[in-house]
């Protein structure tokens, strides 16, 4: 679980716990283990910290949650054993330095990173706090402000950000031998004096404005985090680093995880960590098909058909996945330029905010190709579909793109809950045709429905998910059915929230509600932002408004 060699004086440690170096009970040990050795042996100077594989190390084991904090050392435990070594260690990132993995890096004297490298202190993601005294060090290296700033919300940064505030003594190039060059690293820092490289010596820089970081960052979590608990628990964690010695910070930082371990919260949030996971392993029930045995299709032109709330948004997520032919295609010509200017003023926001480069902006918008007749389609790999919510529409446009596309083409709608079968029986191929149901707005949401019809091939199926993966979406695979499955589950939150109308309240009370208990919108939001029409034709269609009922007859005896 953890390997050892020496190399001219320098021990190595490398992690070996595929596929991310979660630090397990048995990997923890390994360290500990191979730390010893190395201590013990005269000719060892100095010890590099490595991960085999792809990455350094993404944290404690999730999976060992419920069971791992009897097992000697751990995690906190060990973090005190590595910083209090008489032997400088350098710890050697690449790939990801997450959560203990990177508490396990600030208890080593250096870190040097590949410029590929990222960094983050996620646990916040989890529900719970980081507990190897990464509330306690960080600080102590960085500030309490930025502390605040990396474990509140938990981001990832990149490791020259890392190195700019002080987190990263050296980067090398990405394409350079992390441990070559941290032995060499490591080499070269022989014999210094290690009185100011153990970060829970150090003094909190920023201390003495405490009160008021802390203040600015309740505020800004009060908000961004609406119904979290774990994300003030931390800043209750980072304040202590300033106002208290390291061993009793340690105390509280131990409070905090014990208290927020184990939390509804935190086992729900631990759940959709894994239930993300899952569904990347997507099968076709019965039939032995899976996302492991089928390929996809190489997709490199992709069209848009609608530039409504939900074209505009598509459109938005695959310019930020990259593809570099995007055809829009509105044919009403206001909707087609407030489309277009939406999706600019999208990327320049980008570009302000710095989440994008002027360069990549500039990409994007090359990347946008308006056409102006189906013809225009022919040489496309995926057509999204993103229309007005009505089948006959949807049908004529699925009819003229099965006579202009490919034939290897993917047809997919963005349909919300018709019959994906019926519009794929209008082209010749029903086989290349899938649903690919979007939330608004479709360039924030992370959820993406890839709705199987009875006909849709494999391959046009690993092709949806591929691009939804592509996209960076929680990309779920659904079976073809009234309202799939997002909507089905939606509806029976819009029926409880239609009897508490009824019952009295104002959709503006239910949504503060909603909101305060941690919703990013409240449901009536939800409804005029998607559009309050189309639950009323999805009903009307299935004959789910009873007709006996008159006008304004309350929902539960519809
Ligand atoms: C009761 C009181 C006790 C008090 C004492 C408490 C003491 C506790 C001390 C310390 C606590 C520390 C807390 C932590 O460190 S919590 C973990 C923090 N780290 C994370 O949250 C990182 C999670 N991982 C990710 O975000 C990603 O995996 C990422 C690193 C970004 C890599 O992404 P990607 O390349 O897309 O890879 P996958 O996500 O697909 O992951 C590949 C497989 O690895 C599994 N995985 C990932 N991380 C973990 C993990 N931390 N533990 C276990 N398994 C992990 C993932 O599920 C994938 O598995 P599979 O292929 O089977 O789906």
């Amino acid at each position: 679980m953890a390997n050892y060699s020496v190399r001219n004086q320098v021990a190595i440690i490398s992690l070996c716990s595929p596929p991310v170096n979660a630090l397990s009970s048995d990997v923890r040990r390994g360290i500990l283990d191979s730390l010893k050795k190395a201590e013990q042996d005269v000719k060892v100077a100095a010890i590099v910290i490595c991960g085999e594989g792809r990455t350094f190390c993404v944290g404690a084991d999730i999976t060992e949650f419920k069971s791992e904090f009897k097992t000697f050392p751990n995690l906190f435990e060990l973090v005190d054993i590595l910083e209090s070594s008489p032997k400088p260690i350098v710890a050697a990132i690449h790939g990801h330095a997450f959560g203990g993995g990177l508490e396990v890096a600030l208890a080593c004297h250096y870190r040097v990173a590949l410029s590929s490298a990222k960094l983050a202190l996620p646990e916040v993601k989890l529900g719970i706090l980081p507990g190897a005294g990464g509330t306690q060090r960080l600080p102590r290296l960085i500030g309490i402000d930025s502390s605040m700033q990396w474990i509140a919300f938990g981001d990832e940064y990149s490791a020259q950000i890392a190195a700019n505030i002080g987190i990263i003594d050296r980067i090398f190039p990405s394409n350079a031998d992390i441990l070559e060059s941290a032995v060499q690293y490591a080499q070269s820092i022989i014999g210094k004096s290690l009185i100011n490289r153990r970060v829970s010596k150090l003094p909190v820089k920023d201390a003495s404005k405490v009160s008021h970081i802390m203040e600015k960052y309740k505020q800004i979590v009060g908000k961004k985090s609406r119904g979290a608990i774990a994300p003030m628990v931390c800043l209750e964690a980072i304040k202590h680093a300033a106002l208290l010695p390291y061993v009793e910070g340690m105390k509280k930082e131990r409070m905090g995880i014990e208290a927020l371990m184990g939390s509804d919260q935190s086992k729900s949030l631990i759940y959709m960590f894994f239930a993300e996971r899952q569904v990347r392993n997507w099968t076709i029930p019965g039939t032995g098909i899976n996302s492991k045995n089928t390929k996809p299709i190489k997709v490199e032109k992709v069209a848009v058909i609608g530039l409504g709330t939900m074209g505009r948004g598509i459109v938005l997520s695959l310019l930020k996945a990259g593809i570099k032919h995007v055809s829009v295609m509105e044919l009403n010509k206001t909707a087609r330029e407030n489309g277009l200017l939406f999706i600019k003023n999208i990327l320049e926001g980008y570009a302000a905010r710095g989440t994008i480069s002027e360069t990549q902006k500039r990409s994007m918008v090359d990347a946008l190709k308006p056409v102006s007749n189906f013809e225009m389609l022919k040489d496309t790999d995926l057509v999204i579909e993103a229309v007005f919510e009505s089948m006959s529409i949807k049908k004529d446009i699925f009819a003229k793109l099965g006579q202009v596309c490919k034939p290897s083409a993917v047809l997919a709608t963005n349909t919300s809950a018709l019959d994906v079968d019926e519009i794929a029986m209008v082209t010749p191929k029903p086989k290349q045709v899938v649903g690919m149901h979007f939330f608004a707005p479709a360039h924030v949401m992370k959820l993406l429905e890839n709705v199987r019809g009875s006909k849709s091939s494999p391959q046009v199926i690993a092709t949806a998910m591929n691009m939804g993966q592509r996209m960076g979406k929680v990309t779920v695979l659904v079976g073809n059915c009234h309202g799939f499955v997002g909507n089905r589950m939606f509806r029976h939150y819009t029926v409880e929230t239609d009897f508490m109308l009824e019952e009295g309240a104002y959709p503006e009370q239910v949504d503060t509600v909603l909101k305060k208990f941690g919703f990013a919108m409240g449901r009536y939001q939800v409804g005029d932002l998607s559009g309050n029409d189309i639950g009323y034709r999805m009903r009307t269609k299935f004959e789910m408004t009873n007709k006996q009922q008159p006008p304004g007859a309350p929902e539960r005896e519809r």
